[in-house]
């Protein structure tokens, strides 16, 4: 006979499984660039760094200087400038998990989505994970306008000069071709590494 007192998980429950709660047996390198050109950028942009290490899967192993960058895509003036800075981390998160953590770090920073490129509190985009390359359209590897953006490829340079962007070869050699005019290092900024 079964025991009146055990209820049952209602198959809904059993069924909501979250995409962030999967994990691979082992941990990956992925890259994460952090931009914020609205509020305070620099505790935004720490918040986030804490935030990510925060969750269950994600260690940040290093942290980038900060920049001062000019709005990419944008009529120039038309926006605030950018505080840009990116993150390497070691993570047992498939990369749909990590992306749908990213945009729960975003909305915890009041990201709001209405226009393309439009001034925002927080991004947080996935640059690079490990070595895969996918034109998804929901996550696309690397990021699709990663080899473009000095505001991306100069703090990763920093933090990893041999880095290699997938499919598009060493990051030094991108930069090379690219203009980093609008880029700026602010050394009176830190960010911390998480303890
Ligand atoms: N590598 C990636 N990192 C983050 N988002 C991605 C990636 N590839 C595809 N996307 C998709 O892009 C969508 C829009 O992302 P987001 O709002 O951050 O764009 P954006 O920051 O305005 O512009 P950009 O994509 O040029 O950085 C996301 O909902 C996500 O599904
Ligand atoms: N300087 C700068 N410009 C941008 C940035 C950013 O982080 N920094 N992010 C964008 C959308 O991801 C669009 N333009």
């Amino acid at each position: 006979m079964s025991d009146p007192t055990v209820q049952p998980v209602p198959t809904s429950v059993v069924e909501q499984v979250d995409a962030a709660d999967i994990t691979l047996s082992n941990p990956r390198w992925a890259v994460l660039s952090l931009g914020a050109n609205l509020g305070n950028r620099l505790e935004t942009l720490q918040g986030a760094i804490d935030a990510l290490e925060d969750t269950p899967g994600v260690r940040v192993k290093a942290v980038s200087p900060v920049y001062e960058t000019e709005p990419w895509g944008v009529e120039p003036g038309s926006q605030p400038s950018y505080f840009n800075a990116v993150v390497r981390l070691r993570t047992t998160l498939p990369p749909d998990s990590l992306l749908e953590r990213a945009h729960a770090v975003e909305e915890a920073f009041d990201r709001v989505r209405d226009e393309r490129w439009g001034p925002r509190t927080l991004d947080v985009d996935i640059v690079a994970y490990a070595e895969i390359v996918s034109d998804d359209p929901v996550l696309t590897l690397p990021h699709p306008r990663a080899h473009l953006r000095a505001f991306v490829l100069i703090p990763w340079h920093d933090i990893d000069p041999g880095a290699e962007l997938p499919g598009h070869g060493p990051v030094a050699g991108l930069l090379e071709r690219i203009d980093s005019s609008g880029v700026t290092a602010r050394p009176d900024l830190e960010l911390r590494l998480p303890e």
